[in-house]
């Protein structure tokens, strides 16, 4: 049976922000995602790997409702935003005109500056997105989902083309953005460590459902070298394939 998704339900459990059952996606007849089931809660921060073409990407185009030919129950909150790995500004648009792009009404400008101004981007307002540096069209494109004001923010690897530096700044504004919004947060990314430093909980992908599902119990702010991450980091590796070979003592 195929989900409406074009009437969003607000799942039956408010401490849910999203529930889904049995999903399956296939493209030519090749199931990608096949009888998944997923239970999100409101305000968490879950992380989402899985080796490439396991059908992460996939799953957040449902989430967001931009993929609907599926079979199964996706639940998800009518409130939901999602960024791309590529920005995905319209070049021919200012930045802060790019920001209210879709949404419904005649937003003023000034709810585009507000958002901005939370990303850190208010100078770059009215620039055109080809003078934006990477790490400012990113957080441009952050802003863009920010004034959705969404209860679900779904990050498709967000960081992926950024530099290591702005990588790291990118990372931190997006903690700080989920803790200060307490919207829930789907982060699909292919670095172990990032998960670990900015998610709740770390799903892994594979044969088309949730494979492991590991709570990350460390405190915040997080760093690499804390108690238990190393752990976790193995854990983690290990169930996407990668055995890290222990150093031979003399
Ligand atoms: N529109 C489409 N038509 C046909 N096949 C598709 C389509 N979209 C995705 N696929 C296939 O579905 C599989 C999963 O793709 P998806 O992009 O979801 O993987 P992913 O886990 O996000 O990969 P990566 O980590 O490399 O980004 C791939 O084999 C891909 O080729």
């Amino acid at each position: 049976m195929a989900t409406d998704l074009h009437r969003p339900v607000t799942p039956a459990t408010s401490a849910d922000a999203v529930r889904v059952e049995n999903l399956t996606r296939a493209f030519d007849g090749r199931p990608v995602i096949d009888g998944l089931h997923l239970t999100l809660r409101a305000g968490e921060f879950t992380a989402l790997l899985g080796r490439s073409g396991c059908g992460k990407s996939t799953l957040l185009r449902v989430l967001a409702g931009l993929d609907r030919e599926i079979e199964g129950t996706v639940l998800v909150p009518e409130r939901r935003a999602v960024a791309f790995q590529s920005p995905r500004l319209m070049p021919w648009k200012r930045v802060w005109r790019n920001v209210l792009l879709g949404l419904p009404g005649k937003p003023q400008r000034a709810v585009a500056e507000s958002a901005l101004e939370e990303v850190g981007l208010s100078h770059r307002s009215g620039a055109w997105p080809r003078t934006l540096s990477g790490g400012e069209a990113q957080r441009a494109s952050l802003a863009r989902a920010l004034v959705r004001e969404p209860d679900l923010l779904l990050l498709d690897e967000p960081f992926g083309a950024l530099d290591a530096l702005t990588r790291i700044k990118a990372q931190q504004l997006v903690a700080e953005l989920w803790q200060r919004r307490g919207c829930a947060v789907l982060l699909v990314t292919h670095d172990v460590d990032e998960a670990l430093l900015l998610a709740d909980r770390v799903l892994v992908m594979r044969d088309g459902a949730i494979a492991h599902d590991t709570p990350v119990a460390l405190d915040r702010p997080r760093t690499v070298g804390a108690p238990g991450f190393a752990a976790l980091r193995a854990e983690l590796l290990a169930e996407l394939g990668v055995h890290q070979p222990s150093i031979a003592s003399r």
